[in-house]
């Protein structure tokens, strides 16, 4: 068994230099302030709380983002999100630009995939219209386990300003959450896209986060042979090589558009 857990002195550690790299981030780039997406998840949730450590509750605007797909339990607790930590926020119906979009290229209707993408998208266009005109930095809510295995929407919840738990597998994400004090409901609840009725992350990845992080740590991110870290987490080889396909599939997602080199 790998726990991927910090020990207490790490975990003040780590939230300390989260903190610091949101200030920081912020101040550099000479904003007022930051804005976020607050879908009622635990990842969003754990960034507004440590932007809130890191600017203040007057220095962060939420933005939640309904549309029709989304669940009213998770809107209502994004809501809950952006009262306790006294945040402004703005709820911004989405689905009227969803069906212009739709309406505009009728052949995506029924395509869960395309069109639960377009809804990343849409609220990540929003996110700069308001980023924009407020001088906020969008941040990112994305953790590393989805990010080696690019389970996000390219230019969607992708496009972001700075990802301040951009470097902690779910499970920490679970933790730093708990130390920051959101409520257990929202740290226990199933991981969700909500990019289509129903869509959880662990059916539609194959995987759960307590195989597919460890195996990332090992042998992704930490190089020890596929066959070593199956025998090491007692998992099938091919488990570890699929992990190691998705990471390998996505690459696009983790470098800047590539041009033609320059000719000799
Ligand atoms: N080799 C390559 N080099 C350069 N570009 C490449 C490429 N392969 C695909 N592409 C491009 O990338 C596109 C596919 O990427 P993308 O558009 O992102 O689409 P895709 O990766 O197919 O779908 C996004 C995935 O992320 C999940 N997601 C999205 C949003 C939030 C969350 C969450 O956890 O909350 C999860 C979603 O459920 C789905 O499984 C292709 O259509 C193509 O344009
Ligand atoms: N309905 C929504 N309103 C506002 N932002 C949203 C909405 N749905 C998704 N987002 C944004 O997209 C991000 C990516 O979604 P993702 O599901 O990975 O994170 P999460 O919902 O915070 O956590 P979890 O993975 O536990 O569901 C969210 O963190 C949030 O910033
Ligand atoms: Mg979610």
């Amino acid at each position: 068994m790998v726990d991927l857990r910090f020990s207490d002195v790490e975990l003040a550690e780590r939230r300390e230099h989260i903190t610091g790299f949101i200030e920081e981030t912020v101040a550099d780039a000479g904003a007022d302030g930051a804005v976020l997406g607050l879908s009622g998840g635990i990842d969003s949730t754990t960034v507004a709380h440590l932007a809130v450590e890191a600017l203040g509750n007057d220095g962060l605007k939420g933005l939640v983002m309904p549309g029709e797909v989304s669940h009213e339990a998770n809107m209502s607790d994004a809501e809950r999100v952006a009262e306790m930590l006294d945040i402004e926020y703005e709820v911004i119906e989405i689905q009227p630009i969803i069906d212009q979009l739709v309406a505009g290229y009728p052949e995506a209707e029924g395509d869960d995939l395309a069109v639960g993408n377009a809804r990343a998208r849409t609220r990540g266009v929003l996110n700069y219209l308001v980023g924009n005109h407020e001088n906020r930095l969008v941040l990112g809510t994305g953790n590393r386990s989805e990010a080696q295995v690019g389970y996000y929407t390219k230019y969607g919840d992708g496009a972001v300003d700075c990802h301040p738990i951009g470097n902690l597998y779910k499970v920490q994400v679970r933790q730093l959450a708990r130390d920051l004090g959101v409520p257990e409901d929202l740290v226990d609840k199933t991981p969700t896209a909500g990019l289509w009725s129903e869509q959880t992350d662990e059916e539609e990845m194959g995987i759960a986060y307590d195989t597919l992080d460890p195996i990332l740590a090992l042998h992704v991110d930490g190089a020890l042979s596929a066959s070593a870290t199956a025998a090491t987490l007692d998992v099938d080889v091919s488990t570890v090589e699929e992990v190691r396909g998705m990471y390998e599939r996505s690459a696009h997602k983790r470098s800047m558009p590539p041009a033609p080199p320059a000719l000799d």
